[in-house]
């Protein structure tokens, strides 16, 4: 069935959970004409001002390893705050969804009471084909919470690949989560991750394993110093505990902290400058499927395989008969 896009839009303002999903699925979708809907909804969200009912939007981009405790964390902290009022939107990026078309992030299943607040939506990962798929429909997908009044929204993603910096460049605050490491363990951790950081917290600081947990704070600040240097924001290192609750609240005062640290200017910076760097990953990513898609690279694609695995064709010319194959492509008549 063709979704109506101004009942769909209505929906979603008035906070509908049904008209939510629907649109999530829709811009979720790869099919054209559900593309083409897509951006008619998101075009009439758009002109409906800005965000959570007038609200302040919060987005922040929750990082870790499988174990480190991201569904009983956002469990914990998503229910502190639909209690303080707040709606709270859970999406996630994961990466290994989009090799085997299913999906562990954002399960309903281990976020319990969160999944049944009415004030709060949880929506696994999309499989969307590629990196650059689940993002785009992430994106999106936040716009449509943003517009139906949920003023939180938590992007969870697990600590592969690129789906960090991703998610990076679509949340206003990063925060990582990690478990107690010391000396070389802290070696473990990316450095790439320590660089985009904004908050991190040692998570599991519960029962015997508190003391530990604040020591590895401790070093992982250090080892943070090396790693940032002199940098306007020193990301903060706490610790807490999904489980049992403790410094859950400490660590959203730090990642309000963060925002109040970029003000208002510097968050609107923030979010423009992630809106181009997007257009272009956006452009990257459907040039790419165009060129898979292409009939004319199609057709010398087997031929130049052949030629370049028999060491006849060096890369540059193989590279330089693909483009030229789908240039020509493009300008041929259909
Ligand atoms: N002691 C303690 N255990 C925890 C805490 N948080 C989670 N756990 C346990 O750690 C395991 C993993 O927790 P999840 O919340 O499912 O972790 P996750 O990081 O979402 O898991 P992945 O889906 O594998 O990434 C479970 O057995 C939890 O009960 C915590 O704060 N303290």
């Amino acid at each position: 069935m063709r979704p109506d896009v101004p009942t769909l839009v209505e929906g979603i303002r008035s906070g509908r959970r049904a008209a939510v999903s629907q649109a999530i699925t829709l811009v979720e979708s790869s099919r054209p004409q559900h593309r083409e809907l897509a951006r008619e909804l998101l075009t009439a969200l758009a002109d409906g001002g800005h965000g959570a009912g007038g609200r302040e939007v919060v987005r922040v981009g929750i990082s870790g390893v499988p174990g480190v405790g991201k569904s009983t964390f956002i469990e914990s902290l998503g229910t502190r705050l639909t209690s303080a009022g707040h709606r709270v939107g859970v999406l996630a990026v994961d990466p290994s969804s989009v090799r085997t078309g299913g999906s562990v992030l954002g399960d309903k299943t281990r976020m319990g009471r969160l999944a049944t607040d009415p004030q709060a939506f949880i929506r696994p990962s999309p499989s969307a084909g590629t990196l650059g798929g689940v993002a785009r429909a992430t994106v999106q997908a936040m716009a449509v919470l943003e517009a139906a009044s949920y003023d939180v929204v938590l992007v969870e993603t697990v600590g592969v690949g690129q789906s960090e910096v991703t998610v990076a460049g679509m949340v206003d605050t990063f925060l990582f989560l990690t478990l107690a490491r010391t000396g070389d363990q802290l070696q473990g951790i990316k450095k790439g991750i320590l660089e985009i950081a904004d908050v991190i917290a040692v998570n599991k600081a519960d029962g015997d394993r508190e003391a530990e947990a604040r020591v590895a704070a401790r070093d992982l600040a250090g080892a943070l110093r090396m790693v940032r240097g002199m940098e306007e924001w020193a990301p903060p290192v706490v610790t807490c505990s999904g489980l049992t609750d403790v410094g859950v609240d400490d660590l959203w005062e730090r990642v309000l902290a963060h925002r109040a640290h970029l003000g208002g200017d510097g968050l609107a910076r923030k979010r423009a400058e992630q809106q181009l760097d997007f257009t272009w990953a956006m452009v990257r990513d459907e040039l790419d499927q165009r060129l898979r898609h292409s009939p004319a690279v199609r057709a010398v694609r087997d031929e130049v395989r052949a030629a370049v695995l028999a060491g006849e064709l060096p890369a540059t010319v193989a590279a330089d008969r693909i483009l030229a194959a789908y240039d020509q492509g493009r300008t041929a008549p259909a």
